[in-house]
């Protein structure tokens, strides 16, 4: 279920509460990055974002978003519909800035669903999640001048200010099943990795494994991965961290709904 209106209010950063979620695409796929990747998976793409990656692959609920609000029932109702999977995964833009969220979550559990939430890890919500699968993100993902993809860097200090908290971080990772997933750029990255890393476990009760943290190249397109995925490969096995791919480009390129 593509959307494409205009979802009023979201251009700004913060939690707008509407009726039901501002919904930016519906769709059947696999699971393509994590410990699940590969599984038949209901992905569900809410709209709005409190950073702005200048990577981020999903412009539209992001840098520009757009969708349509959808109440919680009728989100349920299309789920629903697709009747091979148990897995749903809720995704973004970040969908942790939404209260409705919650009740979303709650919901699929009712049905008994397998819930996957991708959040940048700034917000913690107590919700019905099975997995939390937290992608931190660091300073190479900062929207510098140079590396805008809309303006000329208006967004850099609120995406740098707000794109750590340890507090929230430590939450999800006390509360869930969780996976650290990072974005890799370049191998500089590494060493900032290695030190949130350290932070995290400091913080957070619950302890976690170097299995836990999956390193992921950076890239919108077969491509761009073709460059970097042999590089991040190598890194995790130095480090002794996961590697995933990304499953879903390597197959469908950056076709839209997959
Ligand atoms: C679009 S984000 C939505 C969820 C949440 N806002 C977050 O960033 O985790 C979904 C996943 O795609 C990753 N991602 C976004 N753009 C990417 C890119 N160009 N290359 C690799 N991963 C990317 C994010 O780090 C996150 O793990
Ligand atoms: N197939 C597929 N797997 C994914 N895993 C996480 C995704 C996301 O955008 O959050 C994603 C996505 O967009 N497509
Ligand atoms: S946090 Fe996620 S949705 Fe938001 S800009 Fe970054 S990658 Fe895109
Ligand atoms: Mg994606």
């Amino acid at each position: 279920m593509p959307v494409a209106s205009d979802v009023s209010g979201l251009a700004s950063d913060d939690d707008v509460e509407g009726e039901g979620l501002p919904i930016n695409e519906l769709f059947y796929s696999l699971q393509g990055e994590g410990k699940l990747a590969g599984v038949p998976s209901v992905f569900i793409r809410t709209s709005g974002c409190n950073l702005r990656c200048w990577f981020c692959d999903s412009y539209h609920t992001s840098w520009e978003p757009t969708g349509a609000w959808l109440s919680i029932d009728d989100i349920v109702d299309e789920v629903r519909g697709y009747e091979n999977t148990d897995h749903v995964v809720l995704t973004g833009g970040e969908p942790m800035i939404h209260e409705q969220s919650v009740r979303l979550l709650d919901e699929l559990a009712e049905y008994g669903y397998h819930t996957t939430v991708e959040t940048n890890g700034t917000v913690y919500r107590d919700a019905a999640i099975d997995l939390a699968s937290i992608s931190p993100k660091l300073s190479s993902s900062t929207p510098i001048p140079t590396r805008d993809p809309k303006g000329d860097g208006e967004w850099e200090m609120r995406h740098e200010k707000r794109r750590i908290n340890l507090e929230a971080l430590a939450n999800l990772i006390d509360e869930y099943d969780s996976q650290l997933k990072f974005v890799v750029t370049d191998p500089d990255d590494l060493s900032e990795i290695d030190e949130l890393f350290d932070q995290i476990r400091e913080e957070a009760d619950t302890s976690v494994a170097n299995d836990d943290v999956l390193l992921m190249p950076e890239g919108m397109t077969r491509e761009e991965l073709d460059e970097k995925r042999n590089d991040v490969a190598e890194l995790a096995i130095e480090r002794g961290y996961r590697y995933t791919p990304r499953l879903h480009v390597d197959l469908w390129n950056d076709e839209p709904g997959t």
